[in-house]
């Protein structure tokens, strides 16, 4: 029985609408769950990992994932639609536990393949992520690839790492003029300016560094989703730290790039005074002082201090506009 009643997301997700069900929500029973059908397919035939119905709020969601791969949590459990009672699933009564939570969605590319239950189809998961439980990731129809197509570029995260005073904000600005001259769009995420707003609870202790550069890392990485260039300025010193960010971007999409500019020459510029209060003790903790920098290994560029500053800031930035370029970053 199939009455072909299309159900839709109250935000009307593309997703699910091609979603048919037989009787209104308020009848279904086991039995009559067999009658569901997804994009033509009759459920009755597969497996139960993969005939997760949903209840949200209310409403009907289709919710196809599996299940055998999740992580424990004892705030949620699988529950498979046969074995439940067609009163439960009609009075909305599951919403709360209706999942086992499965492995934390990470983009919004990455959940659409090996997780799916049916290939070339997107589902939507529930998941688990930190602290968050029973979270749902919303895609919305228009995506990376559309907003990339509209500004003619890919959106992409440009990492500047070096000590402090080694050039780092001044090439962020470089680029990113050089780029507006160009007609492309970017934004600048330098470590002092976020370190006035969304990073003022931050330190310069090792574990706020971290944070510091995870939350930098996730931001640019929306920025990067947005189709926009990001450049980010940090001294970002830890070598883990850098390559997490990286991993939160798809491959190419992640461009570190080194100022390789030696102490004794940051120090020689000193424009904040900070390396003469760091040498006189009054600054503790402070990069290439008392507190370490780790250089990239195998970064996409690397900008190195020939011994004069004979390298103009725009001589720099051409350098990775080259390397944009050739690797067409400024091309949608
Ligand atoms: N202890 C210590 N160590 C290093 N730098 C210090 C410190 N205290 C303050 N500052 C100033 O803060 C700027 C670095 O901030 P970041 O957010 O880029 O640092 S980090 O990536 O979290 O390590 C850095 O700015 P830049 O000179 O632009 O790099 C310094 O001016
Ligand atoms: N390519 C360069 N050659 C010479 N001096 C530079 C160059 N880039 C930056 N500077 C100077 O070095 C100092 C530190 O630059 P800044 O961009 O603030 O570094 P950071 O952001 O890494 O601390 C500034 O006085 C700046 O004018």
């Amino acid at each position: 029985m199939n009455t072909g009643q299309s159900l839709q997301s109250p935000t009307s997700c593309g997703l699910i609408q091609d979603f048919e069900c037989g009787p209104p929500v308020r009848s279904l029973s086991p039995t009559t769950l067999g009658f569901m059908k997804l994009c033509g397919i009759d459920v009755t035939g597969l497996d139960h990992s993969r005939r997760s119905l949903a209840l949200y709020g209310h409403s009907v969601r289709l919710n196809l994932f599996k299940p055998i791969n999740a992580k424990e949590d004892s705030g949620a459990s699988l529950i498979d639609e046969c074995s439940r009672k067609s009163s439960d699933l009609a009075a909305g009564n599951l919403k709360s536990n209706f999942f086992k939570p499965i492995k934390a969605k990470e983009d919004s590319d990455s959940s659409l393949n090996d997780d799916c239950a049916f290939t070339g189809e997107k589902f939507r998961q529930i998941s688990t992520v930190g602290n968050s439980t029973n979270i749902l990731w919303h895609e919305c129809p228009i995506q990376k690839g559309d907003r990339q197509k509209l500004l003619q570029q890919r959106g992409c995260v440009i990492w500047l790492t070096g000590l402090s005073g080694s050039g780092k904000s001044t090439l962020a600005c470089a680029l990113s003029q050089s780029l507006h001259s160009r007609g492309k769009l970017s934004y600048v995420l330098d470590g002092d300016n976020i370190r006035h707003g969304l990073n003022c609870d931050l330190s310069f202790g090792a574990e706020d560094r971290s944070e510091n550069i995870r939350r930098i890392g996730e931001v640019a990485k929306l920025f990067a989703d947005a189709g926009v260039i990001c450049i980010t300025s940090l001294i970002s010193p830890y070598r883990r730290d850098r390559d997490g960010c990286r991993a939160l971007l798809p491959e190419g999409d992640f461009i570190e790039v080194f100022i390789d500019v030696p102490l004794h020459v940051c120090e020689a510029r000193d424009p904040k005074g900070l390396y003469k209060l760091a040498r006189a003790g009054k600054i503790k903790g402070f990069t290439g002082i008392d507190d370490p920098y780790e250089p990239p290994y195998g970064c996409e560029v690397v900008l190195q201090h020939t011994g004069i500053d004979s390298v103009s800031p725009n001589d720099l930035a051409d350098k990775v506009i080259s390397y944009l370029e050739e690797n067409g970053c400024l091309r949608a």
